[in-house]
């Protein structure tokens, strides 16, 4: 396999309202549901999937088949040499488009030391966000004013307080380009009207300190954990004195006109996300597995032995043997990247 395969629409059941800006994005009407997972190898746990959706619901489908069973079947043409020895055969990053209907829980997600002591996983659960649309007073909450104590946090989760809990976090309005570093760790909240492109580990492990007002339980909220465990989870600091932490400024690519790194070098070990702004023509550095959302104007992607028109809101998986992408014409597009191993 060495051409990218275009991706169709690949929502998944989650427990919150929203998705209409995803149908405005891809031009599409009457799928449902705030999450549409891109270039997905990672299934919904079975823990949280309502009845009536298959085993594989998350993993993206391609017309040539499952995408988790294409790789399977050819991990170093996919992946490439060094990430397919490096995961067992996983690209190590998950892609989603996520609009907002309605804000979510204050969650925070575990590290990867944490998920390898406690949830069997190598993975953890650190995100980015890339702001696509937001309405005029779209917000997010991001990490604590103030460094908290555990006892208050304890407090907050036992009221149920989530006006205690946004009130003490970094209330922050939103624009379409911004981009956003959520460490694991990081308390969190998107509000309603803001639509991202994500990046992230590729699971789905939270702990919401709201979570009644969402119909979960305690049990549901700590991953089964209980909350002694479950707190510890959460980086209490304070980052108002140092909101640039999480609110990378692009890098240029040296000697890569028209395309620049989204997120700090602190990212580069979880995900990697290119924007490329092609006015004639932009060749990516490198080649290798890439999840790529076009999000604006139109043009053409080349790869060895082959191209395919682009325009906006038109996702694409990408394998290594593709070789290093060309854009033409005036384009806009997110490429992102697997972890850097
Ligand atoms: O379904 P969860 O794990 O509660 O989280 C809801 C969503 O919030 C995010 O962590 C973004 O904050 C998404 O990755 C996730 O799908």
């Amino acid at each position: 396999m060495t051409a990218p395969l275009v991706l169709g629409d690949n929502r998944v059941p989650v427990y919150y309202a929203g998705g209409a800006g995803i149908d405005a994005f891809r031009g599409t009407a009457g799928t449902t549901g705030p999450e549409d997972w891109v270039g997905s190898l990672t299934a919904l746990p079975a823990a949280i999937l309502p009845p009536g959706h298959p085993a594989d619901t998350g993993v993206s489908r391609t017309e040539r088949g499952s995408l988790r069973e294409l790789v399977a079947a050819d991990p170093v043409g996919w992946l490439g040499e060094r990430l397919a020895g490096a995961y067992g055969g996983e690209s190590g990053l998950l892609v989603k488009l996520l609009d907002a209907g309605e804000r979510l829980p204050v969650h925070c997600h575990p590290s990867r030391a944490f998920a390898r002591a406690h949830l069997g996983s190598l993975f953890g659960k650190t995100e980015g966000w890339i702001v696509l649309a937001a309405t005029g007073d779209a917000r997010v909450w991001l990490g604590l004013r103030d460094r908290a104590d555990r006892a208050d946090l304890r407090r907050w989760i036992a009221d149920q307080d989530t006006t205690a809990m946004l009130a003490a976090m970094n209330e922050l309005t939103v624009r379409p380009g911004q981009v956003l570093y959520v460490p694991a760790g990081l308390p969190h909240a998107i509000g309603p009207g803001v639509m991202i492109t994500e990046l992230q580990e590729p699971t789905s492990f939270s702990v919401l300190a709201d979570h009644t007002a969402f119909g979960l339980d305690a049990g549901a909220a700590t991953l089964g954990l209980g909350w002694d465990l479950a707190l510890s989870c959460f980086d209490l600091d304070g980052y108002a004195g140092r909101l640039d932490e999480l609110l990378p400024a692009r890098r240029s690519l040296p000697g890569v006109p028209g395309v620049h790194s989204l997120f700090g070098p602190a990212a580069d070990e979880y995900f990697r996300a290119w924007l490329v702004e092609c006015t004639g023509a932009v060749t990516l550095p490198e080649a290798g597995f890439a999840v790529v959302v076009v999000t604006g104007g139109e043009g053409e992607l080349r790869w060895s032995g082959g191209s395919m028109p682009v325009a906006r809101g038109r996702t694409l998986v990408v394998p290594a043997a593709a070789g290093p992408l060309e854009f033409r014409g005036e384009v806009a597009a997110i490429v992102c990247r697997p972890p850097e191993v």
